[in-house]
């Protein structure tokens, strides 16, 4: 399903209490990740867990086009035979990453450093996200790039024959133009490094030593991490198991947090600690929400949350902890609106430029369901109890994370909620209503009564 499908209103009401035990689909991040490097490895990898949502399934075609054989076993697990580093095929047709800002300002990192054209397209939404934040490294490398004004989608990037190494020096807390460099700096020779003034999620980092890259990273004194990582080393095929998606399972903790007498449990989720920011934020909140039986698998910390109902206090969650919950704060804000007092948000500017203006869109959704807010540039406040709560249609702009907040909202108010368009929940947490149902919630099509 492409986001030019029919708009899929769906409408979430108070029901019974959530109760039961829940696993969320594997991370979105660690998913990208696994099929690219696995794409560019000697030998056969197996990736267990994948997230099997539109915008991976985007980044499986995109490896394909590229000459990767990617395929699904009959158990659910993923095989990727990798054409190894600096082999990338021309792809013979445009690529048209969908949704998924991931995938394409990952892969441009690939693209940036092979002698090959790329075409990438995407949706609307995507094709109003600024691009340039990886395409200005990727030029210094080498990289030549035809695209659209303000380095929009759709665009062509050629990479050199012959790429440079570069130091270089993030300008925004992302992950993304990090881990794009980094890609890059895979089939360049030297060494290509990246500082990290504001530390953001280490997957990349963490995969690529898996997959034996010569990577190292080190600390300054003033805190930014400088990550090294030396070019036009093999990299060889692995096992991954995907951890269950922490910005997924913020939906039905979140949702148990809210609805009277609920208690739930998610199981083997991501617990990487520039993910968890939203857990610690909600336990200042005053939840009830423990950890336990914790462990790792392929470099990563894993666990098991277990949430009650809980009275919820406003608190103030200050700015260096955004890029540790980045997606998390549309949902924050739904928590927000049932805790006595208000809660403060800084340090926002990046939700500006997301599948949406998250920052709009959270304060629309709010103001339409009669929720008091206060919207700045960078920051969100909501006042928690202000009223009669729900009643309102939310516009969801193409984007998953605000369909599921406010699916999530209609769960605990006193007048069901609606969203335009549920399809892109599709995006990132296919299964999200079937979750949600599973667990006791009433999430229909819009104008079909609740049984
Ligand atoms: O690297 C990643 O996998 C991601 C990084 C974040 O984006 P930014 O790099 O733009 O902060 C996040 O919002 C996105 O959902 C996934
Ligand atoms: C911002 C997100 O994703 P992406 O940038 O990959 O589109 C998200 O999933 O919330």
């Amino acid at each position: 399903m492409s986001h030019t499908s029919p708009p899929v209103p769906l409408t979430s009401r108070a029901g019974a209490a959530l109760k039961g035990r829940v696993a969320v689909p594997g991370d979105k991040s660690i998913s990208h990740r696994a099929l690219m490097l696995g794409s560019l490895a000697i030998g056969r990898s197996h990736v267990t867990g994948l997230l099997e949502s539109e915008d991976v399934l985007n980044t499986a075609k995109a490896m394909r086009a590229y000459g990767a054989r990617i395929a699904r076993d009959d158990d659910g697990g993923w095989t990727v035979d990798g054409a190894g580093l600096g082999s990338l095929l021309e792809p013979e047709e445009a690529i048209d990453y969908g949704n998924a800002g991931t995938g394409v300002r990952l892969a441009l990192g690939l693209a940036g450093t092979h002698p090959i054209a790329t075409t990438f397209t995407g949706d609307a939404s995507l094709s109003r996200r600024p691009m340039g934040r990886v395409l200005e490294p990727l030029r210094l490398m080498g990289a030549e790039v035809v695209a659209r004004a303000g380095d929009r989608l759709p665009l062509s990037i050629r990479g050199s024959a012959a790429p440079a190494p570069i130091t270089y020096r993030v300008p925004v807390p992302s992950a993304q133009v990090k881990s794009a460099v980094l890609l890059a700096g895979l089939n360049t020779p030297g060494v290509t490094t990246v500082i990290e003034p504001i530390a953001t999620r280490d997957h990349t980092e963490r995969m690529l030593s898996g997959f034996g890259a010569e990577l190292s990273v080190e600390v300054d004194d003033a805190g930014a991490r400088i990550i090294r990582l030396t070019g036009q080393r093999e990299l060889s095929a692995q096992t991954v198991q995907v951890p269950g998606d922490p910005s997924s399972a913020a939906f039905p903790i979140i949702a148990a947090l809210i609805v009277p007498g609920s208690e739930i449990t998610v199981a083997d989720v991501l617990l990487n600690e520039h993910r968890t920011g939203l857990f610690l934020t909600l336990q200042e909140m005053g939840a009830d929400l423990t950890i336990d039986n914790i462990r790792e698998t392929g470099g990563e910390r894993l666990g098991d949350i277990h949430v009650r109902h809980s009275a919820l206090k406003g608190v103030t969650v200050p700015a260096e902890r955004a890029p540790s919950m980045i997606d998390e704060y549309p949902v924050l804000a739904i928590a927000a609106a049932f805790a006595s007092g208000r809660t403060v948000m800084q340090g926002l500017e990046e939700l500006r430029v997301k599948e949406s203006d998250r920052l709009a869109a959270v304060a629309a959704g709010l103001a339409a369901n009669g929720i008091a807010h206060e919207a700045g540039e960078d920051t969100l406040v909501v006042e928690g109890r202000s009223g009669q709560i729900g009643g309102g249609t939310v516009t969801t702009h193409l984007d998953h994370r605000i369909a599921m907040a406010f699916l999530v909202l209609g769960l605990a108010s006193d007048r069901p909620v609606t969203v335009d368009d549920g399809s892109v929940i599709a995006t990132s947490f296919p299964t999200f209503q079937d979750i949600i149902r599973d667990l006791g919630g009433v999430i229909d099509a819009s104008g079909e009564q609740a049984a």
